[in-house]
């Protein structure tokens, strides 16, 4: 299947959820964050979530890793189609931008190289570990600017499609991990 086809499936998957299964299915998901293999690391990049897309909400991972005095590190676009990165602090003050995402006013921005760990927004994902988004690119062009060991975990409220996508680009980069609230995939040479 095409990407746009299965963005659509999904997007209409998702709008079908009820707010007690996105709670539930979200702590699902920080909860099965614990068992994978990256508390040794400390620079952990997390998106927050738009909440009128139904996005899994991250509230409970970010105090996971708050609560392991881990550095916490959130993106928010600057120009059409880049993001910056900026480390969540007590005072980190958050606005809406136009497409309902909260993000930091200001603070101390992060270069991505110094970035361990992305937990990376996604519609679906197939058992190849590609990954589909709104269809920007923002995370292909972020990934590519940060170190190649960098630790991707896609957060999924729905299992892998099990026919690899067939249109992947060059520039698409897979993940390493995905977490369902089910079940966790490992890929590649993980
Ligand atoms: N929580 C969260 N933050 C994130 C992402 C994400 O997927 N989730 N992104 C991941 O890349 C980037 C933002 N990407 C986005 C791209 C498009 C739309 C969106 O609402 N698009 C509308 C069309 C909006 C318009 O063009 O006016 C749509 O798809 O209907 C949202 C986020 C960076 N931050
Ligand atoms: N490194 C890059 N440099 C320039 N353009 C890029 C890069 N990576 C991806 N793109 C472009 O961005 C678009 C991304 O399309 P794709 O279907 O892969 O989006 P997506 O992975 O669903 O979106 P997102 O990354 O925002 O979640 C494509 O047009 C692609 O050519």
């Amino acid at each position: 299947m095409l990407k746009k086809d299965i963005r659509y499936k999904y997007s209409k998957l998702r709008s079908s959820l009820s707010q007690s299964q996105i709670t539930d299915n979200s702590i699902a998901i920080a909860n099965s964050a614990l068992s994978l293999p990256i508390w040794s690391y400390h620079y952990f990049h997390i998106f927050l979530s738009i909440k009128n897309k139904l996005e899994i909400d991250t509230e409970g991972l970010i105090s996971i890793l708050l609560g392991y005095d881990k550095h916490v590190v959130v993106p928010k676009i600057v120009s059409n189609n880049q993001l910056e990165h900026y480390l969540l602090t007590d005072s980190t003050k958050f606005s809406y931008n136009s497409l309902h995402i909260p993000e930091p006013v200001d603070g101390i921005t992060i270069d991505p190289l110094k970035l361990e760990v992305v937990f990376i927004p996604l519609l679906a994902f197939d058992i190849k570990g590609n990954r589909i988004g709104y269809g920007k690119g923002y995370y292909d062009r972020f990934l590519k600017e940060c170190r190649r060991d960098v630790v991707k975990i896609g957060l999924s409220f729905f299992e892998a499609e099990k026919e690899p996508f067939d249109d992947v680009l060059p520039t698409d980069i897979p993940l390493d991990y995905c977490i369902t609230p089910n079940k966790t995939y490992t890929f590649n040479a993980l």
